[in-house]
């Protein structure tokens, strides 16, 4: 069996990873050792069976007699250690949550639904390193992948609604503490029907721009407002989240030079771990609704075409909706006014399965099937 080192496992994404590895009995087929980089020593996770006391994820040498590693540590841990292992001579299979190494010539961005063929080429080619993609940019083609298959898209404009989650934990906690906040320095005029709803948007607004509101790991309120900016700015206009929508779409496709333009805005809101996307996608040529919805809805098992109607559109294509599932709802569908090249669509996922974990253990499945 493949040993297996996880590091990483007890941090957010890395506890969805151990859920759906326990789920799907990935345990079960190989030898998996744990590492951490503060509790050396301690008792790892359940896994159904007696595993080792932790390992130290900075020792190179525990590192190197593993036949593959997992990481969801984050991208401080890669830049710390990966470099060190592969100098040491180690040739196992690297398998990273972590944007460090995704664009690197070496890597692979991995999303085997959409990119299976990629992924194999880089194996029968010695390829060792596999990158998980960018949250937004997985769900999306995860959501689009049978209009790339069949080289249908000229273009497409992604406007994002970005989860909480995709900030980390702390985040998470914080946009509750605000939504918290909010409501208590108003509900004493919220039990008072009488009271004037225009009184209580003012106390409303008040405590959002109060300096005691939690803030601390957003920097601004998220509650009762929103974000317009994910990531670095990278001194052009763009934040580096839309910057990832074009580079990381071309390199997961296996296109080279950037083949498909994808840009737009990426934007954070008050959901917990859902990201939605509207999107605008220039067609290359004018191809009927149903045939399209039928190439879409084909493409994967995870993706559900929704049909483009307002009850279904409010219940079932919603963060609410989608949450802690692998599904991937796509709806909003139908030609624009500009004409029929022009496809409006409006996609949901689980930031933190398909965006995160589940493309990590399936490489991993992948990798074991290979042996
Ligand atoms: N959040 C996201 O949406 C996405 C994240 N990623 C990547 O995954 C990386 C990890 O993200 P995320 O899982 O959110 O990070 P977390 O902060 O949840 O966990 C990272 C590490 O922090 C340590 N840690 C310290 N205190 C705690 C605690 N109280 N509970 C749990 N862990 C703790 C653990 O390491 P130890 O056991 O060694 O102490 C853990 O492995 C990111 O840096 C990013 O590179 C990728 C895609 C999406
Ligand atoms: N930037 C994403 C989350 C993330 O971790 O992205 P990346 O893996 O590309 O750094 C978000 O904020 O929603």
């Amino acid at each position: 069996m493949m040993r297996v080192g996880l590091v990483g496992w007890r941090g957010m994404v890395g506890s969805v990873l151990m859920q759906r590895m326990r789920e799907e009995r990935d345990f079960d087929v190989i030898d998996p050792v744990f590492f951490t980089t503060s509790q050396v020593g301690g008792k790892g996770p359940e896994i159904g069976r007696d595993i080792p006391a932790l390992k130290d994820a900075r020792n190179i040498d525990e590192l190197k007699a593993m036949d593959a590693i997992i990481s969801t540590q984050g991208g401080d841990y890669t830049t710390e250690v990966f470099g060190q292992l592969r100098a040491a001579g180690w040739k196992g299979y690297w398998i990273d949550a972590a944007s460090t190494l995704r664009m690197e010539s070496d890597s692979v961005i991995i999303l085997d639904p959409v990119n299976q063929h990629v992924i194999k080429d880089a194996l029968a080619n010695g390829g060792k390193d596999f990158i998980g993609g960018n949250c937004t940019v997985s769900l999306m083609l995860m959501a689009l992948g049978g209009l790339f298959r069949e080289n249908m898209v000229d273009w497409i404009s992604a406007m994002t609604y970005q989860a909480a989650s995709g900030a980390g934990a702390q985040n998470m906690r914080e946009l509750l503490n605000q939504m918290g906040e909010t409501h208590r320095t108003v509900s004493g005029l919220l039990d008072d029907p009488a009271s004037a709803i225009l009184d209580i948007d003012r106390e409303v607004a008040g405590v959002l721009r109060d300096d005691a509101f939690p803030k601390s790991n957003f920097g601004v309120p998220l509650a009762g407002s929103l974000i317009p900016w994910i990531d670095k700015d990278l001194g052009n206009g763009q934040s580096k989240e839309e910057w990832k929508a074009r580079a990381e779409t071309n390199k997961i496709l296996g296109l080279h030079g950037d083949q498909i333009n994808i840009d737009g805005l990426c934007v954070r809101i008050g959901a917990m771990r859902c990201h939605s996307q509207a999107l605008t996608v220039k067609l290359n040529q004018d191809v009927p609704m149903d045939e399209i919805e039928s190439i879409i809805a084909g493409h994967n098992a995870w993706v559900k075409v929704v049909p483009n109607q307002k009850e279904i559109s409010m219940t079932d294509l919603t963060p609410v909706a989608v949450t802690g599932t692998l599904a991937v709802p796509v709806g909003r569908m139908r030609k624009m006014y500009m004409g029929g090249e022009y496809l409006s669509a409006f996609t949901v996922g689980d930031q933190l399965l398909w965006g995160a974990a589940e493309p990590l253990r399936r490489m991993l499945r992948i990798l074991v099937e290979a042996q």
